[in-house]
């Protein structure tokens, strides 16, 4: 069973790891690299994906002064990926940074540039998290939303954040902005780490384009079944 709305993390810690979990789940089209495989394998894995010809969301969270995050994301567009992030509380300047670099490598080597999109907040904060422990005296979704509007005001293509927060942001930044929502559950999986969570088909009706699925997968001990079984109920639900 097929989704492109689905993007599995391959959080494991190897190149190995990577391959078995790919081979395994086949149907699976759009796979993301984040810190921990990247940080053990580097582009090594994007090779391996790009020839097994799967779309790859490079998710390396970016969070640094202007010069820095350029630079960044002027070698990461080498790499021909899809998506990429950078957190919106590097600022203003250090987004407009990202984007010019990573567009201007892109075009320099004929590559399609990578949707660079800004994490909102962690799908791991609690509005309790935020106020008492990031000092941050606003709403969560206000938070949320202002990060977002940020990010589109210097052109960025979109914005990771929890489902909870997709209806608003979809309705604010309209319907060109990239909405790539992790902290989704299925009923049956376990929350983890993630606070803030809708059920997939709830996250694709509150209007996300992607929906981040690890875990209830990846760690389930019938890694095709729960790919499947997340399919069907996105099939008869939305
Ligand atoms: O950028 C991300 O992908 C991301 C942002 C965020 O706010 N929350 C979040 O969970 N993620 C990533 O999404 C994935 C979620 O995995 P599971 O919690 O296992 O479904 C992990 O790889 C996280 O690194």
């Amino acid at each position: 069973m097929t989704n492109n709305k689905i993007i599995v993390p391959l959080d494991v810690p190897d190149l190995q790891s990577a391959i078995v979990l790919v081979e395994k789940l086949d149907e699976v089209s759009f796979w993301k690299v984040g810190l921990e495989l990247f940080t053990a394998s580097g582009p090594q894995v994007l090779e391996y994906l790009k020839c097994k010809e799967k779309k790859i969301f490079l998710d390396l969270k970016f969070h640094d002064i202007p010069n820095t995050v350029a630079g960044a994301c002027r070698s990461a567009a080498r790499y021909g990926v899809d998506l990429l992030t950078i957190h919106a509380a590097a600022g203003k300047d250090a987004l407009k940074a990202a984007k010019e670099a990573a567009t201007e490598e892109a075009n320099k080597l004929s590559l399609q540039p990578p949707r660079l999109i800004a994490i909102s907040l962690l799908t791991s904060i609690s509005s309790r998290q935020l106020a008492f422990d990031l000092k941050i005296p606003l709403e969560l979704p206000e938070y949320v939303l202002q990060m977002a509007l940020m990010a589109k005001e210097v052109g960025l293509n979109g914005s990771v954040c929890s489902p909870q927060e997709a209806f608003q942001l979809r309705e604010v930044c309209g319907d060109d902005f990239l909405l790539v929502c992790p902290g989704v559950r299925p009923t049956w999986a376990d929350k983890d780490d993630q606070k803030r969570t809708f059920t997939p088909a709830q996250a694709i009706k509150a209007g996300a384009n992607y929906l981040v699925i690890g875990r209830p997968i990846t760690a389930s001990t019938e890694p095709i079944l729960a790919w499947e079984k997340i399919c069907a109920e996105l099939i008869t639900t939305t």
